[in-house]
């Protein structure tokens, strides 16, 4: 990565203060582009969801992973969930989803309870034996008695195919059928998943991101309280891939401890350990044990520690000065917090990460944990909130006796509640992966990348003014 001639920084950076300029390339096609990360977590894109309760759940961690990234599974799910989670997570089909499953003796009601659940919003009906027998999707309950059996409304399925059925065949015969949802059985002729043809194109273009078994790959956080090894033990063997151990500040004490526990437990997973801003932040962590360090504090859409502290730092340079202390030795940073656009990844990843995280961004889609609420004017939206807010520290300190979780409830540093909406256009965390894979591979081909690492050697950069962001921006409505 490097400045444009005149362009060096008098003071630090977040990602609305650079922009990048083209480059000589000879990538002919955004397809010719690699974006997985080699930073050994194993994601073929770089993408990471943040390890935050309204965001990284079950569904979100099998759908992420389908399509290359990883998703962090929040330090607050007990080690019990946290197993089930990564069991359930492990057992998902690489290329078919997971369908919603109702009988025919079930009523519309139920159905149209769960449509609302699912990007491809449809349901199944299957027999007693697990075979499909009908789809019942909301145009099918439409003017529909609610108390109606679904075996009564469903349509019967148009294309059902074996799992081994290329993507793009899969693509073809929906496309000739002129059907929303392929159905993938197995060889008895029993449900596994489905397919839309948005899906099937996904399945072509991403590689899911798997472990040596081609299970989907998982990540787990843990804090730095407490018996740190034994919750690392508890989360390695429920599974997890990757390792994250978090605080709100990294370089400290009690964190290089919790780096020597973990490696005393397991010398090889990939552990990320963060959060910190610092050159000497990101070393001292990579010599306790860390292969990432997640860089980012005060970032974050739901936090609140820049104006309770004033500690932080803007984004790209933190990540930038913390990415080339990493790369010094062999290491890697995530960037975390802030991401609000396809190109805020892409900067990240100029400034030398090896992934970025999302968090707040991705609460607003089908995938994340929350229910789907409607605002005053009926839009869909689901309900974020920040991992030092007072709510997530109510709910973290649940077991602690009354004095203590008054005591520690004194110390916010993240937004309770916020409403974060579906966007009608990208309402899915996949539709959301999309926009931002698509920038991300075009940004590459400008800069004349074919992958990460050629990104970060070949990224040139300027420093913009607020006018030269605002500039940037689309005018949908004119002026
Ligand atoms: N990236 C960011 O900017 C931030 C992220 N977060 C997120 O919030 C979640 C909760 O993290 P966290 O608050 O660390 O909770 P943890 O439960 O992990 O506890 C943090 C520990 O560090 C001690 N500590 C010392 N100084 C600080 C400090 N300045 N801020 C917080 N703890 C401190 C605390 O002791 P004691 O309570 O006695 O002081 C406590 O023992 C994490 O997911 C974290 O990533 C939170 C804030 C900033
Ligand atoms: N200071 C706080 N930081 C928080 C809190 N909850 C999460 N976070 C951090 O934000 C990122 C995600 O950023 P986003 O912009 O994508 O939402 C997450 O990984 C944490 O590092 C909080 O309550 N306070
Ligand atoms: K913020």
């Amino acid at each position: 990565m490097r400045f444009l001639d005149g362009h060096r920084p008098a003071h630090d950076l977040t990602y609305d203060d650079v922009f990048l300029v083209p480059n000589r390339s000879d990538v002919e096609s955004r397809f010719d582009v690699d974006l997985a990360t080699v930073d050994g977590t194993g994601a073929t894109v770089p993408i990471v969801v943040a390890n935050m309760t309204a965001v990284a759940g079950r569904r979100m961690a099998e759908t992420v992973a389908r399509r290359g990234g990883l998703v962090v599974l929040p330090q607050d799910v007990d080690p019990a969930a946290v197993a089930e989670i990564v069991g359930w997570v492990k057992s998902r089909h690489t290329v078919w989803d997971t369908p919603l499953v109702l009988t025919g003796g079930d009523a519309v009601a139920d159905a149209l309870n769960l449509v609302g659940k699912r990007a491809h919003g449809a349901v199944v009906v299957v027999d007693d034996d697990h075979r499909p027998v009908g789809i019942v999707d909301e145009n099918a309950c439409a003017g529909v008695d609610r108390f109606s059996r679904l075996a009564e409304v469903a349509e019967p399925p148009a294309v059902t195919l074996p799992l081994d059925t290329p993507a793009r065949e899969v693509f073809e015969r929906l496309h000739a059928a002129g059907a929303r949802l392929a159905l993938g059985v197995d060889g008895d002729g029993r449900l596994v998943g489905v397919l839309t043809q948005t899906a099937a194109l996904r399945a072509e273009v991403y590689a899911p991101a798997v472990d040596a078994r081609h299970r989907l790959r998982v990540a787990a956080a843990i804090g730095v309280n407490g018996d740190v090894a034994a919750k690392a033990e508890a989360v390695l063997n429920a599974g997890v891939d990757v390792l994250v151990v978090d605080t709100a500040h990294g370089h400290q004490e009690k964190m290089i401890a919790a780096l020597k526990a973990v490696r005393s437990v397991s010398p090889q997973v990939p552990v990320v350990a963060g959060n910190v801003v610092t050159a000497e932040g990101t070393r001292d962590l990579i010599t306790a044990g860390a292969d990432v360090v997640k860089v980012g504090v005060g970032p974050g859409a739901m936090c609140t520690t820049r104006m309770m502290t004033g500690v932080g730092r803007p984004q790209f340079s933190a990540v930038a000065e913390c990415a080339a202390a990493a790369r010094e030795l062999g290491k890697h940073v995530w960037a975390d917090g802030g991401i609000r656009h396809p190109r805020d990844v892409a900067l990240a990843l100029a400034a030398g990460a090896s992934a970025a995280m999302v968090g707040s961004w991705f609460a607003g889609t089908h995938e994340s944990p929350g229910d789907l609420r409607y605002d005053e004017q009926g839009r869909p939206y689901k309900e974020s909130f920040g991992m030092a807010s007072k709510r997530a520290v109510a709910g973290r300190t649940r077991t602690d006796n009354v004095f203590e979780r008054a005591r520690k409830a004194l110390f916010e540093e993240g937004i309770s509640s916020s409403r974060m909406l579906l966007d009608p256009a990208r309402p899915g965390v996949e539709d959301l992966l999309d926009s931002i894979c698509a920038g991300v591979r075009s940004s590459f081909t400008y800069a004349g990348a074919r992958n990460v690492e050629e990104f970060y050697e070949r990224a040139t950069l300027g420093i913009q003014s607020a006018a030269g962001f605002a500039e940037g921006r689309p005018l949908p409505t004119g002026w």
